[in-house]
């Protein structure tokens, strides 16, 4: 068993952490979680999300977000703010408001595909080509997202094989990395490590990210378990922060709280101050009137 020295974190409470909020959340309060998340040490923020405010609302200010981070100097050197764009209607506007990364993403259940972004898998891979192609054409990077990699909302089990099949496509694209999502929480450790087994046939071990949620309290076990198969890129959301418009019930994704725990405890390198996140987590969860479901920042917090 071997782990990384270094894990770089991808935090994704401002866009993934708070999509689900039915509650509006002002703008500045988004961006006052997004600078505290930068001063606790995160490098690569997911600050915001083009796509239709009719289907998640709470998204709606995605241009004053990047604007003000982007071109109205509240970005912080060194730390790079990315922001979801499901076609070229989002990657335009994103563009405008200067992003310096974007996200696609597809999944590996049909259905799920049809309920999240209103078109088939093959639909969406042939909508996110000229994407990836506009963004790398003007410098941006390109992260791709696989949702429903260990269980999907409407199908149950996910093979593998299709999982893999769908992280091809958007890495063969141009996508830099791929992020392997698992949706509902559902997996489990032996499960997360065939996945990754397969998916890593295909592409190189360090093009992949873990992105799991903590419906069923796996999602540490199952991140140890993809530590020791060499995954080095972890996305977590502060607090354990949010949930899926089109997976109900779904929990938020594993607390980055929880993670930088268990990586100081591995002597794993992430950059981010434990203290400094877990008062992030508390204000934010108090601002807007949430339940903090990190143990570690609990924890902390409460001493
Ligand atoms: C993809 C679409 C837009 C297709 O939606 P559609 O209805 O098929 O699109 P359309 O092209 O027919 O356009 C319909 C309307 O949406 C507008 N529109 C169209 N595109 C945009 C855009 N980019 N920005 C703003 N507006 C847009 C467009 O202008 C039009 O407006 P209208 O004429 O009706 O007023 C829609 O399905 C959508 O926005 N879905 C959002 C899904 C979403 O955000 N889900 C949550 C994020 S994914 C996730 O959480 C999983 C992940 C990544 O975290 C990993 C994991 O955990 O699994």
């Amino acid at each position: 068993m071997s782990f990384p020295k270094h894990v770089r974190l991808v935090e994704v409470g401002p866009r993934d952490g708070l999509q689900n909020e039915s509650q509006p959340i002002t703008t500045a309060t988004k961006l006052e979680l997004i600078e505290r998340l930068a001063a606790a040490g995160h490098r690569y923020i997911e600050a915001a999300s083009f796509v239709s405010p009719k289907w998640v609302p709470q998204m709606a200010d995605h241009r004053e977000v990047v604007q003000a981070l982007m071109q109205g100097g509240q970005a912080r050197p060194g730390v790079t703010y990315s922001a979801l764009t499901p076609n070229l209607k989002g990657l335009e506007a994103a563009l405008e408001c200067g992003i310096q990364e974007v996200a696609v993403f597809g999944a590996a259940s049909e259905s799920f595909s049809q309920k999240n972004i209103n078109c088939s898998i093959a639909e969406s891979l042939e909508r996110f080509t000229p994407v990836v192609e506009r963004a790398l054409a003007e410098g941006v990077r390109v992260r791709g997202y696989v949702s429903c990699v260990l269980g999907c909302p409407y199908e149950g089990d996910i093979d593998p094989g299709q999982v893999a099949s769908v992280s091809r496509a958007l890495y063969a694209m141009g996508c830099y990395e791929v992020s392997l999502g698992d949706t509902i929480g559902t997996g489990t450790p032996l499960k997360a490590k065939r996945m990754l087994e397969t998916v890593a046939r295909d592409i190189p071990i360090d093009k992949l990210a873990a992105h799991f949620h903590d419906t069923y309290g796996q999602a540490l076990a199952n991140l140890y378990a993809v530590l020791e198969e060499g995954i080095s890129v972890i996305d977590s959301s502060v607090a354990g922060l949010g949930g899926c418009p089109y997976a109900k019930g779904a929990a938020g994704n594993v607390a980055s709280e929880d993670v930088v725990y268990l990586l100081n405890g591995l002597g794993i390198d992430s950059g981010v101050d434990l203290d400094k996140l877990a008062a992030t987590g508390d204000w934010i969860t108090q601002t807007i009137g949430r339940p903090n479901r990190s143990k570690a920042g609990v924890a902390l917090t409460s001493r």
